[in-house]
């Protein structure tokens, strides 16, 4: 048949690495796709915290896949590049990786900003989610092949009021998906994206929280129930997997169907609880782990 044989789908035996695994949505990704057989290696700056993240979930799994800890911040390129080299290490190859580690330092209005947390937040997103690409594609080309997939976010598809640093740098996020695509491609390097909604983890625990700001989350989002991290884990698995061969240069929302209604507004949601200013520290402060 065209395309060669039926796959199960599945990353069995695959090494794959997972920035920001040791928490929220990169954790359970990390979490999945080790049951689901594969080798993954987790990537976050805090030794402790990630390597306790790798032991938990490698202790609970039983089907031959296995965590590891690789220390690294994503924004120095240096450390990306002994990441990359600390996964490849585990199994001598790498087969796909998914650049997840990601959040804002800043939210309020754009006359607010605060010019060195909006530095800070293009560093994470754009350029750590850069030099994640840009190293795991060499190993992958020089494999013969393989799946890169982003967590980019909702807020990149339109605009959300005072969400402007973060909304610009997913926006970039998904243009690097498809550029990578295009340029990949004939390597036999496949790369996608997802843009979950509001997903429960540490990050969004101040909305879902509130029952003010909860009450608004469900009047935007059509399915009636919140995101949760295993909705991401099941497609960036999908994504990595060899049922989805085909599959190239898209991003996918996974959000409920909040976008059909444009998401919740987080500016009014927002604005009763921080002020008119909105914060302009850091409020967002990327879980450490
Ligand atoms: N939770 C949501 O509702 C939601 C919605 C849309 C998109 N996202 C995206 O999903 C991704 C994961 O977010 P989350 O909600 O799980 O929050 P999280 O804070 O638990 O995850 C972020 C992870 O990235 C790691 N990280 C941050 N800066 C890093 C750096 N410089 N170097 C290495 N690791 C670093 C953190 O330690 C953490 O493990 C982010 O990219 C976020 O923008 C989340």
């Amino acid at each position: 048949m065209p395309g060669g044989s039926v796959s199960d789908g599945s990353v069995r035996g695959k090494s794959i690495l997972v920035t920001g695994g040791g928490s929220g949505i990169g954790r359970g990704i990390a979490e999945m796709l080790a049951a689901d057989g594969a080798v993954v290696t987790v990537v976050g700056r805090n030794r402790d915290r990630l390597e306790a993240a790798a032991d938990e979930i490698t202790s609970g799994i039983t089907g031959g896949g296995r965590v590891h800890a690789a220390v690294a911040d994503i924004t120095d390129e240096d450390q990306v590049v002994a990441a990359v080299a600390t996964a490849v290490g585990h199994t001598g190859r790498l087969d796909g990786v998914v650049a997840c580690a990601g959040g804002s330092e800043t939210i309020g209005p754009i006359t607010q900003i605060d010019s060195n947390a909006w530095r800070n937040t293009v560093d994470l997103n754009v350029n750590g989610t850069m030099y994640t690409f840009k190293h795991a594609a060499r190993e992958l080309v020089s494999g013969g092949g393989g799946s890169m997939v982003a967590i980019s976010s909702i807020a990149a598809s339109n605009t959300h009021r005072w969400f402007g640093a973060y909304g610009v740098t997913k926006s970039a996020v998904d243009h690097l998906v498809a550029l990578a695509a295009d340029e990949l491609g004939a390597s036999n390097v496949r790369v996608n994206g997802i843009r979950p909604g509001l997903t429960r983890t540490e990050l969004v625990a101040l909305v879902l929280d509130s029952p003010e700001l909860s009450a608004d989350y469900r009047e935007a989002t059509p399915l009636p129930r919140v995101g949760e991290v295993t909705d991401i884990a099941e497609l960036a698995a999908f994504l990595l997997g060899d049922a989805s061969t085909w599959i190239t240069g898209q991003v996918i929302n996974v959000d409920g169907g909040q976008m059909l209604r444009r998401g919740p507004d987080y500016g009014s949601m927002l604005e009763p609880v921080f002020g008119a200013d909105g914060l302009r520290g850091v409020v967002a402060p990327a879980t450490e782990g």
